[in-house]
């Protein structure tokens, strides 16, 4: 996992470890780290242009300390000012090592091979001001590298919020720690490749409140030589109603494809017969909307419900039934709407799995949260939702989140704004679902569901020969579900 922690733990734990050193240790030890990985993306040090661009604090300081050492390599090193309070000791460094301070900012940054952030940090507070929103603005047409000093300037370190303008780093040498506003969009998309300089914080840092998997950290279950279909898990999708018949053959496909080792579907009759022509390997049921309904589905170790469903009477009824059973389950699409209107339902003893998007999170959180505040306050919104609803939280978007009570909350590191198309929610519930089957805890399931649901959709938008970024194409919900396959062997 990459850990990441609010900035008010990073403060502490700095402040601990520096109590233990001697002055502006830390400080060196950050710029001595950001100094060696811009020596790594210089071509070479000696000569190399390098402009820094320096806010009143200690990101400037870092930033001041570093250019010191690439001056002392030989690099030709200007720093431009935004605040008069520069760091008085990382400017006489700086000086002593023949690096200048200059005014013409456009000069040196239109020939620059590398240019340092150092306008804010975890200390940014709120949008960027003048000058400093204005340097950030013209980072954007430098032709060097820019490399952003622990957080890149315009970007919430603690929620990866952005609020006007922000420095769009190629690389970001964080220190100590993740930050959750490196893992989250919008600030994840500023930051380019993250490097993470360990400067020594280790024991002071506490467990971390933001975590984002690696591959070898999804614990992916494989079938094992004396599996056989009801131990790989048996999952149970009621989806689809006579209007809308897409959404329960996107979400049995994802299940299909998610491992299960039996799908069961039930639904209206004309979703069942579809889904017998689309995916005969579903064990289907034709049932009316009654309390007694899925006594007549066979058992099942998960159940998903909710896409293509409806909103009526009987898809309440349908949702009461499976949310009173002792079975994980995992509710999306027309679901939540249904319980954003019978939110007593959420209150029982097995997982709820949760997937709304934010729309649909703001209605079921209700009180005026609107879908605008919960996408620019993603992380606050999923930890608030998974108390108040007492379930798992996936909140879906450009950066999912996945929440539950008391533990840290997970960042999914896959996916693409190709996923944007209506459908591809109903495939990770289907997929998500399958995995609550097979026996991984509601957190973990959404978690490898959401990562795997990402990764297919990268690779049915990448070019098979060429996966370079610019090259992907757009794709259907189904090319997901079709790309899922790949996307498992990945974790081979
Ligand atoms: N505390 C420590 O021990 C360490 C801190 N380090 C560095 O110090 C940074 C934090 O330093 P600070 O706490 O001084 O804070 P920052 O340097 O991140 O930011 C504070 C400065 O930015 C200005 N500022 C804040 N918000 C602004 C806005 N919206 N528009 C314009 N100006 C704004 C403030 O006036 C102040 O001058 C870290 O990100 C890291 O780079 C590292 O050197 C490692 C050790
Ligand atoms: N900008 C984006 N970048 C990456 N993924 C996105 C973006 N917008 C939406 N997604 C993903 O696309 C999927 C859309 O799901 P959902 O909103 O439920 O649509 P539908 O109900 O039509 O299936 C989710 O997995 C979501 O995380
Ligand atoms: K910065």
């Amino acid at each position: 996992m990459r850990y990441a922690h609010e900035v008010g733990k990073v403060r502490a734990a700095e402040q601990a470890l520096m109590a233990r050193l001697p002055e502006g240790t830390l400080m060196r030890r950050a710029a001595a780290g950001l100094a060696s990985a811009c020596a790594r993306l210089l071509p070479h040090v000696y000569g190399a242009r390098v402009v820094l661009l320096v806010g009143g604090g200690d990101n400037g300081g870092d930033a001041l300390y570093a250019g010191a050492r690439l001056a002392r390599r030989g690099a030709a090193v200007e720093a431009v000012l935004a605040s008069a309070k520069a760091h008085p000791g990382g400017l006489a460094e700086l000086r002593a090592a023949g690096g200048r301070v200059v005014n013409d900012a456009e000069r040196a940054l239109d020939t620059a091979d590398l240019v340092i952030d150092g306008l804010t940090g975890i200390g940014g507070a709120g949008g960027l001001r003048e000058p400093y929103a204005a340097l950030a603005r013209r980072t954007a047409h430098v032709e060097g590298v820019v490399v952003a000093c622990d957080v890149p300037s315009g970007v919430d370190a603690g929620s990866g919020r952005v609020d006007g303008a922000a420095v769009r780093a190629d690389f970001t040498v964080t220190f100590g720690t993740y930050k959750p506003g490196l893992l989250i969009d919008p600030g994840a998309a500023h930051c380019g490749v993250i490097e993470l300089v360990d400067i020594g914080l280790g024991r002071d840092l506490p467990d971390p409140d933001v975590v984002s998997p690696w591959p070898e950290d999804l614990g992916v279950p494989r079938p094992e030589p004396e599996s056989d279909k009801y131990r790989r898990g048996v999952v149970g999708v009621l989806a689809g109603s006579e209007r809308f018949t897409g959404a329960a053959v996107l979400s049995v496909g994802g299940a299909v494809h998610g491992g299960a080792g039996m799908v069961r579907f039930a639904s209206a009759a004309r979703p069942v017969e579809l889904i017998r022509q689309r995916w005969p390997e579903a064990v289907t049921t034709v049932i009316d909307p009654r309390p007694s309904a899925l006594e007549r589905i066979g058992r099942v170790q998960a159940w998903v419900v909710g896409p293509g469903l409806g909103t009526d009477r009987g898809a309440e009824t349908l949702i009461e039934a499976v949310l009173r059973t002792k079975l994980p389950v995992l509710v999306d699409a027309d679901g939540l709407t249904v319980l954003s209107r019978r939110r007593d339902l959420l209150y029982r003893e097995a997982p709820t799995v949760l997937t709304p998007h934010a729309g649909e999170l703001a209605r079921l959180l209700g009180g005026g949260v609107t879908r605008e505040e919960i996408e620019a306050r993603r992380l606050e919104f999923v930890r608030r939702a998974a108390t108040e609803l007492a379930a798992t939280v996936l909140l879906k978007g450009s950066t999912t989140l996945i929440a539950e009570e008391d533990r840290p909350v997970r960042v999914n590191p896959t996916g693409t704004p190709w996923l944007a198309t209506a459908g591809t929610g109903d495939v990770l519930s289907g997929l998500a679902g399958a995995l609550l089957a097979a026996g991984m805890s509601a957190i973990d399931a959404a978690t490898a569901g959401a990562y795997l649901h990402g990764l297919a959709a990268r690779i049915a938008a990448g070019d098979p020969i060429d996966p370079a970024p610019g090259l992907e194409a757009p794709i259907s919900a189904y090319d997901v579900v079709t790309a899922l396959p790949a996307a498992f062997r990945t974790l081979a």
